[in-house]
């Protein structure tokens, strides 16, 4: 298992404070939903709504910030009644709060994409398709070869986002067309500003959650105290797994983290 960073203390004492200024943010799988082979199969873990409750009833604000449509990840995570929850879906695209979802419309450019990938993965057995309406990911984890069917895809991938005008996030054994304009860094920032912040902890796991890692440094610079906690894997992203400031083993690690810095 890796060595994890799990120093904390000091962390928790200068969160104390400032509870009830807090923002915590968290992506969903990886985070709170250990990964399996299905993305309809997966599931936050059986205790994640009650820890997110009582962290909930602690701070300023609890959201979740994830690729998924925003009601799956309502749904997946059994997260309907967390006090006060802001799902921000589609990497900021979509929101949902108190039962309602707010998306736009379709982006131009997601039906050929939809229509081309799906062509696309015929030639890679094992390889899947997951249409999320406003975008469409191409999933390797059920190939033979996850690995080399994800590298193989990758330039064929980029080729469709260039010709439809999307962009293409690669993430765990996955490769993502979805729409420009928006991104973990941008929704994070929203969130902090909504409940005019003076901490934000933010855990994820993978390269999507990277312009929310970027996002949590530069608020410091505000004065915004910023903690950022990473899931870890035997798929670990080095790049973000250096700039943690804890780093805790998968969901199970998450939701302990969370309680020991917010809870007991
Ligand atoms: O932002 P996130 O909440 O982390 O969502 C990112 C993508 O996660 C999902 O795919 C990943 O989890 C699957 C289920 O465990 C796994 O099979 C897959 O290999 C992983 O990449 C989800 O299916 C995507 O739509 C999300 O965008």
């Amino acid at each position: 298992m890796p060595e994890t960073k799990p120093d904390v203390a000091p962390i928790r004492a200068a969160l104390a404070p400032l509870l009830p200024h807090t923002l915590v943010a968290l992506d969903f799988d990886g985070v709170l939903a250990p990964i399996v082979p299905r993305p309809e199969d997966a599931r936050a873990l059986p205790q994640a709504a009650h820890v997110l409750t009582e962290v909930a009833r602690r701070v300023a604000r609890v959201a979740i910030v994830t690729g998924r449509p925003a009601l799956d990840a309502v749904r997946f995570g059994a997260l309907e009644k967390v006090p006060g929850l802001v799902v921000c879906g589609h990497y900021g695209l979509e929101r949902w709060r108190d039962g309602r979802v707010e998306s736009p419309g379709e982006a131009a450019g997601i039906v050929e994409a939809r229509s081309r990938a799906t062509a696309l993965i015929r030639d890679f057995p094992g390889t899947t398709i997951e249409d999320k309406g406003h975008s469409v990911a191409i999933h390797t984890r059920r190939a033979d070869h996850p690995d080399a069917a994800f590298t193989a895809l990758r330039p064929h991938a980029e080729a469709i986002a260039a010709d439809t005008g999307l962009q293409l996030t690669p993430g765990r054994l996955v490769l993502e067309l979805r729409p420009t304009g928006v991104d973990k860094g941008a929704a994070l920032r929203d969130l902090v500003q909504e409940v005019s912040a003076r901490a934000v902890v933010y855990a994820g796991d993978d390269l999507g959650d990277l312009p929310a890692v970027a996002a949590v440094r530069s608020l410091r610079t505000d004065g915004v105290t910023g903690v950022v906690v990473y899931s870890d894997s035997s798929e670990a992203v080095p790049e973000f797994r250096e700039q943690a400031d804890l780093v805790v083993d998968g969901p199970a690690g998450v939701l302990g983290v969370l309680q020991d810095l917010l809870i007991s």
